[in-house]
C-alpha cells in the first residue's frame, strides 16, 4: 500500500450558521491524483482552505505528510512540503515573472531554481513581463510554476486549467503526470470532467458540502458510459429528507 500523504477524517466547516462542509473524509496517497468534483459552491475550495489551515474548521483527524494537525497552525516543515495553486491567486502585479519566481524559490531551502522553472514551464519568453500584464492563461502557468517551486510532496490545484489554451493545458497535464510519477500526491479540483477522467486515479464528488461518491475512476463510472454521465447522475439525484 502506498504512503498516505493526506488523511482527512470527518472534517466540517461552518461559515457562521451555514454548513459548507459536513463530515468530509478523504485520503490522498503518494503518487496519485485525486480529483474533487462538485458544482459551484459545493465546498471544494473550502475543503482545500481547511486543510491548509486558512480558516477554522472541526475535524476528527487531519494528517498532512505524516504529521497530525490539531489546530489551524501549520508548521513551517509542513508548509515547505505543500504546494498550492489557488483560484484567482493574487500576486504582486508589478513584479515580473522572473522576479515572482525568484521570490518564491527563495522561500524554500531546497527546491527548484527560477531558471529551471522558466525553462520547465515554457515561461522564458515572458520572464520580463509584469505579472499584471499577463493573459489569464499565462498567469495560470506562472501560478502553477510557483506552486511547485518547493518541489512539494502534496500539491493542491484548484481549477488549474481555467482560461488556458489547448497547448498550455496539455503542458500542465504533462506536469501533473510528472509530479505524480515522482511520488507527489495531488488534489485537483476541476469543472472539466474529461480533465478529471484523463488525470485522476480517484474521484471524490462533493455536493452541498457532503462527499456523495468516492472511489477509483472506474468505481465512480460504474455502469455509466463515462465519468461525465456518472457525475451528472450523482449531482442530480434527489436528496432524501
Ligand atoms: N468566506 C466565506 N464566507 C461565507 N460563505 C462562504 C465563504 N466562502 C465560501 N462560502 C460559501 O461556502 C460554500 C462553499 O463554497 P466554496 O467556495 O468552497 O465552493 P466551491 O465548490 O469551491 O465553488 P466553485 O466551484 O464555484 O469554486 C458556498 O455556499 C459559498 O457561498
Amino acid at each position: 500500500m502506498n504512503q498516505i500523504n493526506l488523511k482527512v477524517q470527518s472534517l466540517s466547516k461552518h461559515y457562521d450558521a451555514k454548513a459548507a462542509l459536513t463530515d468530509v473524509s478523504l485520503t490522498a496517497y503518494a503518487g496519485e491524483v485525486i480529483a474533487v468534483l462538485g458544482k459551484n459552491g459545493a465546498g471544494k475550495t473550502t475543503l482545500i482552505n481547511s486543510i491548509l489551515g486558512m480558516h477554522n474548521y472541526e475535524a476528527q483527524h487531519l494528517e498532512v505528510l505524516g504529521t497530525q494537525l490539531n489546530s489551524q497552525h501549520r508548521p513551517l516543515t509542513i508548509r515547505q512540503r505543500v504546494g498550492v495553486m489557488m483560484q484567482l491567486g493574487t500576486l504582486n502585479a508589478n513584479l515580473t515573472v522572473a522576479e515572482q519566481l525568484d521570490l518564491f524559490c527563495s522561500y524554500y531551502p531546497s527546491g527548484a531554481t527560477p531558471e529551471f522553472l522558466l525553462e520547465e514551464f515554457d515561461l522564458t519568453g515572458i520572464a520580463k513581463q509584469r505579472f499584471g500584464k499577463l493573459s489569464g492563461g499565462q498567469r495560470q502557468q506562472v501560478l502553477f510554476a510557483i506552486a511547485v517551486a518547493g518541489d512539494p510532496d502534496l500539491l493542491f490545484l484548484d481549477e488549474p486549467t481555467v482560461g488556458m489554451d489547448v497547448e498550455a493545458r496539455h503542458l500542465l497535464w504533462q506536469q501533473i503526470k510528472k509530479r505524480r510519477q515522482q511520488g507527489c500526491a495531488l488534489v485537483l479540483t476541476t469543472h472539466y470532467i474529461e480533465e478529471a477522467e484523463r488525470l485522476a486515479d480517484r474521484i471524490a464528488v462533493l455536493r452541498d458540502g457532503h462527499i456523495i461518491a468516492q472511489g477509483t475512476v472506474n468505481e465512480v463510472i460504474a455502469d455509466h458510459d463515462s465519468l461525465e454521465s456518472a457525475y451528472l447522475k450523482l449531482i442530480r439525484k434527489p436528496t432524501h429528507a
